[in-house]
């Protein structure tokens, strides 16, 4: 049967990704979306935002929700000190394959967990599962219309601190309204957005980034 887009997505890192350097592996997807097929990872442009919010954040604890292909698990976890805690969750097992593979390909298999489920299962499982008490940095970019229950989960759950950091990637495409309305009205975050396109495109996109102020 007919390979899919992830698969395909991995053949070229395989072939033309350097075993063990994440600056290739990251190359080489970003060049097989801008000339092979589309797909929807993070892409250049907002990936190298990513890497200053995470670079500034400097976390030791991070999770990301929606790993996709590991494209943004791999900008992330090249980023991380030694010894953070780097969890990242993937609803799709044909994804989570996929992204294991491209994330071992960029020698970086050690420094992140990929936990296959839905975000809404595992997050109230954090603590008891992985022994965390709170996130320093969460990446959004799962499902759009559950950024906003699982940012309500995070608080009941007691798993954001005084200066957690949160990014969220497409807030305006595919958009994210109802998110962007929580965070922007809640005197509990102090927000920045971002404005970028969407990976690979001119469609305009953007990053909102949210400190939560405990
Ligand atoms: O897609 C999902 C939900 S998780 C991925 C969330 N991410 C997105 O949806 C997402 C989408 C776009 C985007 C797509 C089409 C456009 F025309 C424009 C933008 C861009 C992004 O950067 C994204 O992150 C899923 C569900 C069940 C499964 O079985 C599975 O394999 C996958
Ligand atoms: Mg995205």
């Amino acid at each position: 049967t007919r390979s899919t887009r992830p698969q395909r997505m991995l053949k070229a890192v395989q072939k033309n990704a350097t075993k063990g350097s994440p600056e290739s592996v990251i190359s080489a997807i970003d060049y097989f979306c801008k000339h092979s097929e589309w797909a929807m990872n993070v892409g250049d442009e907002k990936g190298s935002i990513l890497d200053s919010v995470v670079t500034e954040v400097n976390p030791s604890t991070v999770l990301e929700l929606g790993t996709y292909c590991g494209y943004s698990t791999v900008r992330i976890a090249r980023l991380l000190s030694p010894g953070t805690k780097f969890i990242t969750l993937e609803f799709n097992p044909a994804n989570v394959t996929v992204a294991r593979q491209i994330i071992a390909h960029a020698g970086l298999q050690d420094k992140v967990t990929v936990v296959e489920g839905s975000s809404g299962d595992l997050i109230p499982q954090m603590k008891e599962r992985f022994g965390i008490t709170t996130f320093d940095f969460i990446f959004l970019d799962h499902w759009k219309d559950r950024y906003l229950p699982d940012i309500k989960l995070f608080e009941e759950c007691g798993l954001l601190r005084k200066g957690s950091v949160l990014l969220a990637d497409n807030v305006i495409c595919p958009g994210a309204p109802e998110y962007l309305e929580y965070v922007r009205n809640s005197p509990r975050y102090e927000n920045r957005y971002y404005p970028a396109h969407l990976e690979y495109t001119k469609v305009e996109d953007g990053l909102e980034k949210s400190v939560f102020l405990g």
